[in-house]
């Protein structure tokens, strides 16, 4: 099978998790628009929806899903996401798309992460993928300075403005053994938007795309 099939599959996958009647969270990237256009053969069967994007807010409109402010809404019982990895534990590294800050804050009022991903996205140590963290853009060299202290290499993201004006640093070079202690530390630099990392708000189920078919991983 092809990635984009591994996608597909596993976007289709995750209705199994949608509770009838309730409103669903969206994340934002290439798996999670199989999720969408999925989404939409149910639209009838559920309230609406959270995004994570102006991205996906646009495809889910486009299939007439109604998208809520997600501050008039307290809990939703799910959240699906995709992930650019994602550990045995259900951490993640996510932003590769640069929608991680909104992506939290979806993730943060649900009750259940249901992650998506084709197999290529299942890693014993999450770091090989560049950490994405986004800052205030006026924050971008201090916060590069403080990531190279810490043993990565951040590159700025050329010409990527995210939905909330801010910028992203991609930090390659960074093994990341302790997740939730990374993301704390990182979380409370003056000027960073968000980090990449979720642990805290880490997978409860990953939904992997295989050649064999969908395998259900629980955390
Ligand atoms: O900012 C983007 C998100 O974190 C995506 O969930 C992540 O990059 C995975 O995207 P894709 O499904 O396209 O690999």
């Amino acid at each position: 099978m092809t990635q984009d099939e591994l996608k597909a599959l596993v976007g289709q996958a995750a209705l199994d998790y949608v509770v009838p009647g309730s409103i669903v969270g969206v994340g934002t990237g290439s798996t999670v628009n199989c999720f969408i256009d999925a989404l939409a053969t149910i639209k009838d069967r559920i309230a609406g929806a959270v995004s994570s994007s102006e991205r996906s807010t646009e495809r889910l409109r486009a299939h007439g899903i109604a998208v809520l402010d997600s501050n008039t809404v307290e809990r939703i019982p799910v959240y699906v996401d995709g992930a650019d990895e994602i550990d045995h534990h259900g951490n993640m590294i996510k932003g590769g798309g640069a929608a991680l800050t909104r992506e939290k804050i979806v993730a943060d009022i649900a009750d259940r992460f249901v992650c998506i991903a084709d197999e290529s996205k299942l890693v014993p140590t999450l770091g090989k993928f560049p950490l994405p963290v986004e800052v205030i853009p006026m924050a971008a060299s201090q916060v590069a300075r403080r990531l190279k202290a810490l043993g990565g290499e951040p590159v700025l993201r050329a010409g990527v403005v995210t939905d909330n004006g801010g910028h992203i640093l991609d930090v390659r070079g960074l093994s990341i053994t302790d997740p939730a202690a990374m993301e704390r530390d990182i979380n409370q630099w003056p000027g960073v938007v968000s980090v990449g990392i979720f642990a805290r708000n880490r997978a409860a189920v990953c939904l992997l795309g295989t050649s064999q078919g969908v395998k259900t991983l629980s955390f």
